[in-house]
């Protein structure tokens, strides 16, 4: 399957300062590719690198299988809509000769312009000053420029970053018609995990301008053990057996987190050998929330 976009061994330095070092990302065609990682992790910067913003110190970046380089540049870029680092418009000028700007940079027909409206569901907006929008419109005035040439792959850096919830909703809503409807395949970056989780069909987390995992949402919760709860006639006494392992003391019980099926065993065994009932043994899948931390060490926001 033709990659959408391939980076193979991507660094950029700033000085001394590597702050991207990847040694691989693939995003295939039609997915919705959720590119996550705390903040300064490297996410922008890789996006302006595939954006030719930012000149790469190293590496290759395909796209589409072509490599990015100064005689495919123009074509490929042309074939990439993008929102990074917020929406740039005119904010004394209306929605629609806001549009209108755009239809004459990308030079496509007033057709385009008018599905590309009527796709972020701004068609009753497009009148009033975007001064005026709130932040949720603003957003989706700039996935409408982004999308008006309708291009094969759209980069969207953090598209709901400051979004109310029933902004961040509409917003997932609009990327997720992006691949169903249209063929586009969709990278997005973000820190809000719990977001991504509801649109996303692969994810990268990127630490420290490393990627640490790729891969699907299934792939990485698999790859994570579960934590599991362990209900005891005596948490008190569970707790101390399992004291020197990554447990919680609970109510009624003790959770111990990180564990694989024969470890699991083992400690139903040692709960039972040591007199204490074992009434209940439940499996807790971890968020995304939580596996993020587990791999990077930090929390999402
Ligand atoms: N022009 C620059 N000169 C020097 N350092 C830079 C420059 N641009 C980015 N950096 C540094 O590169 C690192 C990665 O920044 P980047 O903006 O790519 O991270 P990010 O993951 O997008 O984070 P955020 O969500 O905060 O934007 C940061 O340490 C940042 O300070």
């Amino acid at each position: 399957m033709t990659m959408m976009i391939e980076i193979k061994n991507l660094i950029k330095k700033y000085g001394r300062e590597t702050v991207v070092n990847i040694d691989s990302l693939r995003i295939k065609e039609g997915e919705i590719y959720g590119f996550l990682g705390p903040n300064g992790a490297g996410k922008s910067t890789t996006m302006k690198m595939i954006l030719s913003l930012v000149t790469p110190t190293d590496g290759k970046i395909q796209i589409m299988g072509r490599e990015m380089n100064d005689n495919t540049r123009v074509a490929l870029l042309q074939q990439i809509g993008s929102l990074i680092e917020g929406p740039s418009y005119y904010s004394h000028l209306t929605g629609m000769e806001n549009m209108e700007i755009i239809q004459v940079l990308k030079d496509v027909p007033k057709k385009n312009i008018e599905k590309a409206i009527q796709i972020v569901g701004l068609k009753n907006h497009m009148n009033k000053k975007v001064k005026n929008y709130s932040l949720g419109m603003k957003q989706r005035l700039g996935v409408a420029m982004a999308i008006s040439n309708f291009p094969k792959l759209i980069i969207l850096d953090e598209p709901t970053n400051g979004l109310d919830p029933a902004g961040m909703e509409e917003m997932r809503k609009l990327i997720k018609t992006l691949p169903k409807d249209y063929g586009m395949t969709v990278m997005m970056s973000s820190h809000i995990l719990d977001e991504v989780e509801k649109v996303v069909s692969s994810i990268g987390i990127i630490n420290k301008g490393h990627m640490i995992f790729e891969g699907s949402l299934a792939e990485l919760k698999r790859d994570n053990h579960p934590s599991i709860y362990f209900k005891t006639s005596n948490p008190q006494k569970t707790f101390v057996l399992f004291k020197e392992k990554n447990s919680e003391l609970r109510e009624e019980g003790v959770l111990i987190s990180d564990l694989s099926d024969s470890e699991t065993a083992y400690c139903a065994k040692k709960i039972i050998d040591s007199g204490i009932e074992l009434y209940r043994m439940e499996e807790r899948t971890k968020s995304l929330e939580e596996l993020f931390i587990q791999l990077t060490g930090k929390k999402s926001l």
